[in-house]
Parts: structure tokens; sequence; C-alpha cells
């Protein structure tokens, strides 16, 4: 398979799940420690948050970027002309929360970073030699005490008929950061382009962790870790009257840490806020 599913617990997890993401961008967890429950808890808490009116008193900071994006302002992604049809908040543990759903996101967040640590140390160890030795620093030491990593929650609203034609939920894109981790979501859609441009569906069970590489680790690793063009395609029938919510972390390094002769974190995330049209 394209995307390799790979039990945490396994005696050689690592090199598995590493080699998965060599070849495709992409892998998937199961067994691994983010507990069910508290996902659960936060799709649930959030969904009720995205249909409240409380939301728009948290209107997105264009300077720090945290905060909520509400469907008229929300991305187009690189390359695309159609908003995607989506909401979503940016959580940062320095910015704006609910008070009332500050714990329980702030215990994700903490618990995901951790665990990206460690897979950024099995990312290290099965880089090829001379792929390892570009990094500019160990890449877990890259998100050590970062303020950049960010949790967004997504919510995709259920479809009316309105919608602008070819508009889809997330446009086909690359993510900008190091990693992502993302659990699978309370719905599905999430495909991944493999290498002869057909699209597949990302192994999602429910409860299984799917990661992904970013731009910034391809930079980092002169395209041995390719960043995979992925999208989140329109439900139909029944399913399209869902909400479907998803929870990506993108880790971001400081903003100091050199990925390659090209480019800082920094120099490089203005560079793509711009062309993502929320950064001016
Ligand atoms: O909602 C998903 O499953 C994926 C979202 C995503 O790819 C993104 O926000 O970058
Ligand atoms: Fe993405």
């Amino acid at each position: 398979m394209f995307v390799d599913v790979v039990n945490y617990e396994d005696e050689n997890a690592a090199e598995k799940f590493v080699k998965s993401l060599h070849n495709s961008g992409f892998g998937v967890l199961t067994h691994h420690p983010i507990k069910q429950s508290l996902v659960n808890r936060i799709y649930e808490q959030w969904y009720a948050f995205f249909q409240s009116q409380e939301k728009n008193d948290f209107a997105f900071s264009v300077e720090k970027q945290d905060g909520y994006f509400a469907p008229e302002i929300s991305e187009t992604a690189k390359g695309h002309t159609k908003k995607d049809i989506k909401e979503y908040y940016h959580v940062y543990p320095w910015g704006r929360i609910p008070d009332s759903l500050k714990d329980d996101i702030l215990e994700y967040y903490a618990l995901a970073s951790e665990l990206a640590a460690e897979l950024l140390d099995w990312v290290e160890k099965y880089s090829p030699p001379e792929i390892a030795q570009k990094y500019s620093e160990p890449l877990s030491n890259m998100i050590k005490d970062t303020p950049n990593t960010l949790l967004r929650v997504l919510h995709y609203p259920p479809l009316t008929g309105d919608e602008e034609p070819g508009a889809i939920r997330a446009a086909a894109h690359e993510d900008i950061n190091l990693l992502t981790i993302l659990p699978a979501a309370n719905e599905p859609g999430l495909q991944v382009q493999q290498k002869d441009d057909t699209w597949v569906d990302v192994p999602a069970d429910f409860g299984t962790l799917i990661i992904n590489i970013g731009d910034m680790l391809q930079e980092a690793s002169g395209g041995y870790f390719p960043s995979t063009s992925h999208r989140v395609i329109n439900p139909s029938g029944e399913e399209a009257m869902k909400s479907r919510i998803s929870l990506p972390l993108f880790l971001h390094p400081r903003s100091e840490v050199v990925l390659s002769e090209r480019h800082t974190q920094h120099s490089y995330l203005m560079e793509r806020l711009k062309e993502l049209g929320v950064k001016p």
C-alpha cells in the first residue's frame, strides 16, 4: 500500500514508519499513546463552539494568526481560485482560547507535541547519513520550546448545495510545516496524491493517527522526505448533511532554526503565508 499502517508498539515500528514517510510522505499509526477519549471530547466541545455565536468574539488576529477564521476568509489553497469550504480556529498556548475549551485542547497540544518529538527522533535515526548530515541541528531539537507549533481545529460544515461549483472542503495542498499529526477525523474524505497523480483515501480508521511530511522537512531533507499533496473531498448523499471535525497539529521549528541554505523557519513561513492570502 502507498501509505503504511504501523503499530506504534511493534519492535520495528520506527523503521517501517519512516520508510512510509519516505515513500509516500504519509504514515499511519495504530496503538499510539494519544487517548481517543480526549480526542472525542475535543471534537464534541469544538463542534458546539462552531455552532455558537461565541466564535465571532474570537475573530483571528492578522498579526498573530490566532483565533477564529470564518468561512468567508478561510484559505484558498496555493494555485487555486476557489475558497475551501471550512472554518477553523488556530490554537497556540500563548494565544486566545475560550476558557471552557482550554484544559482539553492544551492537554492535547502538549501530548501530541511530545509524541511529535519522538517521531522526529525516529525520522532522524532512519534518515540516510548523507541526508541526516544536512540537518542543522537534531530534528526534535528544532521544535524544543517553539512558540510556532499550531493546533488547528477545523470544522467542515454540512453542504447546502449553494457551494461555489468546483469548491471542495480542502483543495489539494501541501502543508507548510515540518511534520503534521492528525487524528483520524469523525468523517472520511482525506485523500493523498500518488506518484502517478491519482488520488487514494488515506487509511483513516477512527482512532488512528495520520502523520505527514510538510514543506519544511522536505526542504531540510533536500527532498528525501516528500511533502505530498493531499485534499479533503466533499461527501455525497446522506453524508453531505454531516459536519466533519479534524484536528491537525502543525509542528513548526523555532523562528531562527535554519532549514536549508535558502531558508530559516521564519523566512519560509512568511513566503508561504503571503501565497495563501492570509498575510499581507
Ligand atoms: O481535515 C483534514 O483531514 C486535513 C486538513 C488539512 O490537510 C490541513 O488543514 O492542512
Ligand atoms: Fe494539510
